[in-house]
């Protein structure tokens, strides 16, 4: 890719791009070197409005379809999302600032994987029949909503619009999607590739904006449901917004999520949960367990060889396929970032790796570990997404689950033993939406994905997305009489 793209349009809608530069210019910046590649404008009302009354449109002929004619351009969407992954995932490191070495394999292809998993579902979804006595019946029909709305988070650009669209559109409703303003290109290209792969016009639109726009969608009458990947304070801002009419919601928030390692744990296995749940996008993950509680008996190990592992890191050039660090999304993430390592040696944490920035261009910072943590300790309380490990200590499994439990965020947690019936029975007792055990941070399209807590409601993904997408009718049918009271 060259070092300047500029997509055709900021916007794109009724099936092309637009633009219209009266909104606000937002500039693209690749987050290696700190220098803006690309830039699109905030959308207008006028912008809005097109989107909003082309997607309404869309909607009612989309429905018509069969199923299976919708999971046809599904299918379709994911096989060209596949043959252009290297095109994409180039974009999205550019965009993101996340390495090749993620975004080959995690970014559109997950993406794909949605589409395709989606696209297969779309022919199944049937209702049912239940017999209610003396030959009378009801049976339900699944219902489209209409017109959603998704907002996405910075992390996960494709991602998250691939996540949101893919279970939208099986279920015969139009998008429009507002991707985070400091990653608007590639959910571009997912709309473009819709399009090539048959789907009316209108029927997934992107329009670029901050929150306000986001909010302006949300308001708006004419969408039925809103779906937001971002954190919980902007989580309770936008679902108050949607509860005032009454439209449905998926919230994906934030975290803090805990992974206990018990004492007869794989070593190697726990470290690279760890490593893969704190490092992983730079450690801009909402389900990163950053809370990693390694039983007494085995911390000093676990550490030394967490140490040891932490000298592999590549941090650099997000373009080299070695590099496996790439810098923080942008120069005001990197400072909460620090502010963060600062306020955790303060209060005494002990710094185990990392802990600076690194002088030059781009907005790269070292992966840091602190061992020592306290519960009451802010870096163990608040979510700092970025590369921050924090290790806490405990001695037995009633004290683990209780300090694991004891968050206001509910989205994943992790287990390590070789005791299966201990890992069953912590895992019954996490109180977060995700969970593994002897393993971490997967999100596979098949599996449900979301939190509880402050972390938020529903679930994408698997059948469960499903539901979240469409509505039951019910429908009594009566073959013989009436009767009443009078
Ligand atoms: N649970 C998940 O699946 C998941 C996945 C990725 C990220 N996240 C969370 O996202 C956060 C990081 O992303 P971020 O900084 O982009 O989050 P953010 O909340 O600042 O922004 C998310 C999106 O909401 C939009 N927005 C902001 N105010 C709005 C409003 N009033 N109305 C409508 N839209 C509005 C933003 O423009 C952006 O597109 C972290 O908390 C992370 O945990 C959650
Ligand atoms: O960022 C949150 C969603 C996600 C993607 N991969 C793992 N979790």
């Amino acid at each position: 890719m060259s070092s300047v793209y500029q997509p055709l349009g900021s916007h794109f809608v009724d099936g092309r791009y637009v633009n219209d530069e009266a909104g606000e210019a937002i500039p693209v910046i690749y987050p290696a070197d700190g220098k803006v590649f690309a830039t699109v404008h905030g959308a207008t009302p006028a912008i809005v409005e097109q989107a909003i009354s082309g997607a309404v449109a869309a909607q009612k002929e989309w429905a018509e379809l069969t199923g299976t004619e919708r999971g046809r351009v599904l299918t379709r969407a994911a096989a060209i999302m596949r043959e252009r992954n290297r095109e994409l995932s180039e974009l999205e490191t550019h965009d993101t600032g996340k390495p090749m070495s993620e975004t080959l394999y995690a970014d559109a292809a997950s993406g794909a994987d949605a589409l395709e998993y989606f696209g297969g579902l779309a022919g199944t979804l049937t209702g049912e029949h239940i017999p209610v006595g003396q030959g009378d019946f009801v049976y339900t029909s699944r219902e489209p909503l209409g017109v959603c709305v998704g907002i996405g988070a910075w992390n996960y650009p494709i991602q998250i619009a691939s996540w949101k669209a893919a279970p939208a559109l099986a279920c015969g409703n139009a998008m429009i999607f507002k991707p985070s303003e400091e990653t608007p290109l590639s959910a571009l290209k997912l709309a473009e590739i819709l399009i090539e792969a048959g789907a009316p016009a209108g029927l997934f639109n992107v329009v670029q904006g901050r929150g306000e726009v986001g909010a302006s969608l949300v308001s708006d009458p004419r969408v039925d449901k809103v779906s937001l990947t971002g954190s919980v304070p902007t989580g309770q801002k936008v679902y108050a917004s949607a509860a005032a009419e009454m439209k449905h919601a998926t919230m994906e928030l934030g975290g803090k999520s805990p992974i206990i390692i018990f004492d007869d744990a794989h070593l190697d296995n726990a470290v690279s949960a760890a490593i893969n749940g704190n490092f992983y996008s730079t450690g801009q993950i909402c389900s990163n367990g950053t809370r990693v509680f390694v039983q007494d008996g085995i911390r000093d190990a676990f550490l030394q060889r967490l140490s040891e592992r932490m000298k592999n890191a590549v941090i650099g050039d997000p373009m080299d396929d070695a590099t496996t660090i790439g810098p923080m999304i942008s120069d005001r993430q990197r400072q909460i970032v620090l502010g963060y390592i600062a306020k955790g040696r303060e209060e005494g944490a002990r710094l185990v790796a990392g802990g600076n920035a690194i002088d030059g261009e781009g907005y790269f910072i070292e992966p840091t570990v602190f061992a020592d943590v306290k519960d009451d300790m802010i870096i163990a309380r608040e979510e700092i997404f970025g590369p921050v490990m924090s290790v806490l200590s405990f001695s037995d499994e009633e004290e683990a689950i209780r300090r694991a439990n004891d968050t206001e965020f509910g989205l994943a947690a992790g287990v390590f033993t070789n005791d299966l019936a201990r890992a069953h029975r912590v895992a019954a007792r996490f109180e977060a939406g995700t969970c593994y055990i002897n393993t971490y941070n997967l999100t596979p399209v098949e599996a449900p994905f979301g939190g509880s807590k402050m972390s938020g409601v529903g679930r994408e993904n698997s059948k469960a997305a499903i539901e979240h997408y469409s509505q039951l009718k019910s429908v009594y049918v009566c073959v013989g009489d009436t009767e009443a009271a009078f």
